[in-house]
């Protein structure tokens, strides 16, 4: 009896509605077939290949870009430093780039710490002198009263006054070296966060009319502790994990019935994190229900209805041990309703297992007939993740024949190369998660054994890189759950991405830009006074109410915050569209766990997949396997960075009807 009755009961002409084209389509040996062509980047047709594609985008901020673009790119910067919508004053040619110049000089000397609009204002006052615009900066007695004769003559967007510094030492500008700048604005007097008028005056939750209005403009450079301000996150970090093991997070991917939940409740079981016990427990229960075989499933399908449907639907969580490494299983759903829990669960992983089934037919379905092996492996690469463990699961189903895994081999490596994953980035093991082959101990099996003898999984996990942490990066954490805690306040969960969390900071919340306290931390249940980035947390925060944060929103650094927007350009791939993507076409944005609706408001220019060359200028529309500068635009405000500034939360999805569109990376924020 399947697991997956109701899923295999569906209409899958209904439920692949839209896959045809894309999904589904065999990449033989030597040739790829004509309908792959429309999605998979085709190196012998001239064209690149995801991973070029993803290479080339590394260094987006270096390419040159048009001239419209160019100028486009001014307004970024400024817009980016301030973390706001900060509208630029119109200027002519001349009049744009000497305020360029200036901007780039003082925010050379000043740093971040000042904001955008301050830098702007005092530029055109002192008619772009240098001096006079640092003297004025750093001096805030006389900008104070400066700022409040002169009348306003920039219209600008937010409310929110300017940065305020007041105790800064007045230094000579010639004197000036970096050191000495960042002294002074250590001593600066900042501003103290303007309490709400209402809890929900400015929540994600609660968009207020006028848009700026809303906090999100805020220039308020909130007061935090000396403590928080002149943390060394890198030195602490050394300090609190110099004797632990590294953690990666590994999400297990793979099509509906691959086997997913069955190969990691029974390595979890091997490994001793399942107690017998347990096990026990589970398999009397599955026995009783006629369902034996999930017994190892039901380890992370812990809900009634997954364990009634048989299918897994939210991310499982679990946590192993290995020699060098502490793991943690992001087990995924696999069919493709649940793609958008799969997906969130992805934008935490740094490495991914990909199951597939090697029993005759099931693999074919999960891979060449619209199953999700393509899809799941297109979306974790998009995602980031580049190191690979394809798991060819249930070879006792075809008498372990190693034939069989080859031939799945070869075409798995053909169409992973082509996905973007560097050959030596991916291994492949012959298990049976049911049985426990190859799992923990080299093979057993003798029909294995005469002609396996590579690495068990578990060793294959072992091998997995740790990637680099940005600890010394701003903090930035992606919110993916919310709960009420135990004691006051209220509990958040997600990724700390970059930069590093400690009891008692204050942060700044999602796009509202309303401040909380840390009241306290904590990492797989056990309390903690730091975290770091690739850390997954739990954080109780007070000092917010509750409906001003949502799952998908960035808690971030008071003083370095991420910039809110309600648009951004991004350069996509496009993957499957029925209808060619125009100006206006309405998209589901998924940005690490928020999901959003959004439009494509702009199609900048098509642009060539391997030089990144614009091959046209504001196409009227983009087909399939096209690349694309584009402009996207939320209804509401979001936080969002640079895929160049912050490459963890630079990358987005966009979907449409259940389908997965195109990939991207944020190139400007307007
Ligand atoms: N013969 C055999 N059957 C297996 C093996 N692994 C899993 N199965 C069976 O395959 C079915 C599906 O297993 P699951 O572990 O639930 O699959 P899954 O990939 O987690 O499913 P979703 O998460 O819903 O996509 C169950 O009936 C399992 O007993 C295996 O190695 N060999």
């Amino acid at each position: 009896m399947s697991r997956h009755r109701i899923v295999r009961g569906m209409d899958y002409n209904d439920e692949y509605d839209g896959y045809d084209d894309v999904y589904g389509h065999s990449v033989d040996d030597d040739c790829v077939s004509p309908t792959d062509q429309q999605w998979l980047y085709d190196r012998a047709r001239g064209q690149q290949s995801m991973s070029a594609f993803i290479k080339k985008n590394k260094n987006i901020e270096e390419e040159a870009e048009d001239d419209d673009e160019d100028d486009d790119d001014e307004a970024y910067q400024k817009a980016r430093r301030d973390s706001e919508n900060f509208q630029m004053p119109e200027l002519d040619d001349i009049a744009q780039a000497k305020l360029s110049s200036c901007v780039d000089e003082v925010r050379s000397v000043v740093g971040d710490a000042v904001s955008e609009r301050r830098i702007v204002e005092t530029s055109m006052r002192f008619d772009y002198d240098i001096q006079k615009i640092l003297d004025d900066i750093l001096n805030e007695e006389t900008n104070k009263k400066e700022k409040e004769k002169r009348p306003q003559k920039l219209k600008l967007n937010a409310t929110t006054p300017a940065t305020k510094s007041s105790t800064t030492p007045k230094p000579t500008p010639t004197k000036i070296t970096l050191s000495a700048v960042k002294d002074a604005r250590r001593g600066f007097d900042i501003a103290s966060p303007k309490a709400p008028s209402s809890p929900n005056v400015s929540g994600r939750n609660t968009p207020v009319e006028g848009g700026d209005e809303a906090g999100r403009g805020s220039t308020t450079i909130f007061k935090v502790s000396k403590d928080q301000a002149q943390r060394n996150a890198q030195q602490l970090y050394e300090q609190e994990r110099a004797t632990q093991k590294s953690h990666i997070h590994m999400i297990v991917i793979g099509h509906v019935d691959a086997g997913k939940s069955t190969l990691m409740g029974h390595l979890l079981y091997d490994t001793g994190n399942v107690s017998q016990r347990v096990m026990h427990k589970h398999e009397q229960e599955s026995k009783k229900l006629g369902k034996q075989s999930f017994m190892y499933a039901w380890v992370l399908d812990e809900t009634g209805e997954e364990r009634a449907r048989g299918i897994t639907m939210d991310v499982g969580q679990s946590r192993i041990e290995t020699k060098t490494k502490i793991v943690t299983l992001l087990d995924a759903p696999g069919h493709k309703d649940f793609i958008p829990n799969m997906i969130s669960g992805a934008t935490q992983a740094d490495v991914a297992l990909l199951v597939v089934d090697a029993t005759r037919g099931e693999f074919e379905s999960g891979f060449e007939l619209g199953g999700q092996t393509r899809e799941h492996a297109i979306l974790v690469r998009s995602l980031g993740v580049n190191q690979l463990g394809v798991v060819i699961n249930k070879l006792d189903t075809v008498g372990w024949s190693k034939e069989r895994f080859q031939e799945i081999v070869h075409k798995l490596k053909s169409f992973l190369k082509q996905a973007g994953f560097k050959e030596s980035d991916v291994s492949f093991t012959p298990c049976s998660g049911l049985t426990g082959e190859n799992l923990t101990k080299a093979a057993q099996e003798p029909a294995l054994k005469a002609w396996y003898e590579g690495p068990n999984l578990l060793e294959v996990i072992e091998h997995f890189k740790v990637p680099e942490r940005a600890i010394d990066r701003p903090l930035r954490m992606s919110v993916s759950d919310i709960y009420k805690g135990t004691g006051s306040g209220f509990c958040i969960s997600g990724r700390i991405e970059t930069g590093a969390l400690c009891v008692n900071d204050k942060v700044l919340v999602g796009a509202s830009r309303e401040q909380a306290q840390v009241k306290s931390l904590s990492m797989d249940e056990l309390t903690q006074t730091s975290v770091f980035a690739g850390d997954q947390v739990s954080v109780t925060l007070a000092g917010i109410d509750v409906n001003n944060i949502t799952v998908g929103c960035i808690i971030c650094d008071p003083q370095m915050p991420i910039p809110v927007t309600t648009r951004f350009q991004c350069r996509i791939i496009v993957f499957n569209v029925k209808v060619p993507i125009t100006m206006g076409y309405p998209v589901l944005l998924h940005h690490q766990s928020l999901i959003e609706p959004a439009v494509v408001c702009k199609l900048t220019a098509s642009i060539h997949k391997s030089t990144g060359e614009v091959v046209k200028k504001k196409p009227r529309c983009l087909g399939q396997n096209s690349c694309a500068l584009v402009e996207v635009e939320t209804s509401r405000p979001i936080c969002i960075e640079r895929y160049s500034d912050f490459k963890e939360l630079g990358r987005i999805m966009l979907r449409v009807a259940g389908v997965t569109i195109a990939a991207g990376m944020v190139t400007k924020i307007r």
